[in-house]
């Protein structure tokens, strides 16, 4: 099928290790993070602009990853900068039926993102190739104007608005986040594809970070320079004041083509 990826078997095997288990468990979502960067941890040239930093066979190895996955879940920003289409383009997965696709999920605690008919993601919903989005907000009394028309359209398509509570940082709590995806739409594994503010969130917390199943990071060779979206997450001390850098274990470089893939477990 034209447009589709392919993703060969050497790299395929390698890659095993760190997708989520066959036989899904009863506990939480397996998370996988994955994303790509440059040499100076830069997602993006700045905030509010798409930057291609995976070469094609990484690119390749994302679609392949989200064909393991039920989910694949991005920050507001990344949805509103990229307008994402957030399916999977490996071959064997397009044409054989969106169950086979991943759910994207949008965390969109104040309701930012304006989703429209003409959405990339909706497109590719309307055409069959990957699934509609859920749009995680802030549980509450949200006045109706300002999500109904986006409602009508996620919904046409079989996608929604879920309410989860904030926290004291107005934002959402990781596990409750994987509790809700599991217990509304059935989710046994989530892609966490970013942007910065999404990874900084779900590294900064030893707690959070023991969520994390596996880690899988394209390495790009190049420098975005300063003014960038980066992954550099705030130093939370422990209990003692003491700041204990999280180190990746059991951990795998993969080259692919000019880049090199980064796999670990936290
Ligand atoms: N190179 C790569 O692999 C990727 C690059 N990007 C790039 O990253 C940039 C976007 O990154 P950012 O500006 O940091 O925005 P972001 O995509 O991380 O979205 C930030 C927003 O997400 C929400 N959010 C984040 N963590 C949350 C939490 N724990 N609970 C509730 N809401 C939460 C908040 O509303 C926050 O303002 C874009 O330029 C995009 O192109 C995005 C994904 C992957
Ligand atoms: N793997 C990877 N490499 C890059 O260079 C990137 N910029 C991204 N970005 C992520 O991929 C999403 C785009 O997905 P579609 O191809 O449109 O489905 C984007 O939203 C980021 O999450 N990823």
């Amino acid at each position: 099928m034209s447009g589709t990826l392919t993703f060969p078997d050497h790299l395929s095997t390698k890659i095993s290790p760190y997708l989520p288990p066959a036989k899904p468990s009863n506990d939480l979502p397996h998370l996988t993070l994955t994303f790509a960067t440059s040499l100076d941890s830069a997602l993006s040239l700045a905030p509010g602009t798409q930057t291609h930093l995976s070469g094609p066979l990484s690119k390749a190895m994302t679609h392949y990853l989200r064909s393991f996955h039920s989910a694949i879940l991005v920050g507001v920003s990344t949805a509103v900068a990229d307008d994402p289409g957030l399916n999977c383009r490996i071959e064997g997965v397009v044409g054989n039926g969106v169950e086979r696709q991943p759910i994207p999920i949008i965390l969109d605690p104040k309701g930012r993102w304006e989703v429209t008919d003409s959405s990339r993601v909706i497109n590719t919903a309307k055409e069959g190739k990957g699934r509609a989005p859920f749009v995680l907000v802030a549980s509450g009394n949200w006045q109706e104007d300002v999500l109904a028309e986006r409602k009508k359209v996620v919904e046409r398509y079989g996608g929604g608005y879920i309410g989860v509570d904030l926290d004291d940082n107005g934002r959402f709590r990781w596990k409750d986040i994987l509790l809700t995806l599991k217990r509304e739409l059935g989710v046994e594994s989530v892609m966490v594809e970013g942007g910065g503010s999404v990874i900084n969130s779900l590294l900064e917390d030893e707690g959070s970070r023991q969520l994390v199943g596996g880690v899988i990071v394209t390495i790009a060779p190049t420098w975005l320079g300063k003014g960038g979206v980066v992954v550099s997450p705030d130093r939370k001390v422990g209990g003692d004041d003491k700041y204990t850098p999280p180190r990746l274990k059991e951990v795998k470089w993969i080259p692919m083509e000019e880049d090199v893939v980064l796999c670990g477990r936290l």
